[in-house]
């Protein structure tokens, strides 16, 4: 088994005349979680829609597991094991938690009877969701809301899930429990590429890291490494490399 899960290459997506990702290659590998930061409007999003299937890419492929998918729609990607969660929840607001689990095991997975209702238990229990099995989404607050979204995810059993800065929107305080459902997701097998803004949630669970800016890869590698280096400070961080950030150049003037 290789160790690529997902491979895209020469990706280029156009909005009329603006250039939103400029011939990008991107390998996602299996069991990693490759975290994605970038200034806004960098193509972000634009990119994980690619990989969901909900953007076209006017060049480029993308191969799932050494099957080519770049004309495959959302739906059979979905089905073939790609899920996508996404910053604002869009549960069925008036179905309860297990109903929305078991619809997306159903129709996003393709699952069916006994299997789809496994699914959509196990993925309610990984989303540490129980207690609310029976709550209409209504009832949730925004912190059960995402997770049950990524538990809809969840109960389609995918390889590889595609997160769109679910960590917006929540208070300092439930940043944890959501890292702590990311690592459930990673430790149970799945594959996670994260675009988020909350760069210390990130930097937390990522094993990777890439920086984009213009629909381009400015900066690869250890997470750590990336945030560190000088063209991603100036770029996302806006702090030139002559900036005293720290404040030592005047730690030794009287
Ligand atoms: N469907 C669309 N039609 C036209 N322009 C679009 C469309 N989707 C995105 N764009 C534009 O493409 C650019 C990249 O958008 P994208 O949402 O991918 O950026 P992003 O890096 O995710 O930004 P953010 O961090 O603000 O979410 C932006 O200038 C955006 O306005």
């Amino acid at each position: 088994m290789s160790a690529e899960l997902l491979a895209a290459r020469g990706i280029s997506v156009r909005f009329g005349r603006l250039n939103v990702l400029v011939d990008l290659d991107l390998t996602v590998y299996r069991g990693e979680l490759l975290g994605i930061i970038g200034p806004n409007g960098a193509g972000k999003s634009t990119l994980l829609s690619v990989l969901g299937g909900t953007t076209s890419p006017q060049d480029g492929r993308i191969v799932l597991d050494g099957v080519d998918i770049t004309s495959r729609r959302s739906s059979w990607r979905s089905r073939q094991g790609i899920a996508t969660s996404y910053q604002i929840p869009r549960p069925f607001l008036g179905m309860t938690v297990y109903e929305n689990a078991l619809v997306a095991a159903r129709f996003a997975g393709n699952l069916r009877g006994r299997e789809a209702q496994q699914s959509a238990v196990e993925a309610i229990s990984l989303a540490n969701l129980e207690q609310f099995a029976d709550v209409q989404a209504k009832d949730l607050r925004l912190l059960d809301r995402k997770r049950l979204e990524v538990a809809r995810a969840l109960a389609s059993k995918p390889r590889l899930l595609l997160l769109d800065e679910i960590a917006g929107g929540l208070t300092e305080s439930e940043v944890p429990e959501l890292l702590a459902l990311v690592r459930g997701v990673l430790d149970a097998g799945v594959t996670v590429v994260w675009i988020e803004h909350v760069v210390h949630a990130l930097l937390s669970v990522a094993t990777r890291m890439i920086c984009l800016t213009y629909g381009s890869i400015l900066a690869e590698g250890d997470p750590h490494d990336v945030m560190e280096s000088p063209a991603v400070r100036q770029v996302y961080l806006g702090i030139e490399p002559d900036d005293d950030v720290l404040g030592l150049d005047g730690a030794d003037q009287k």
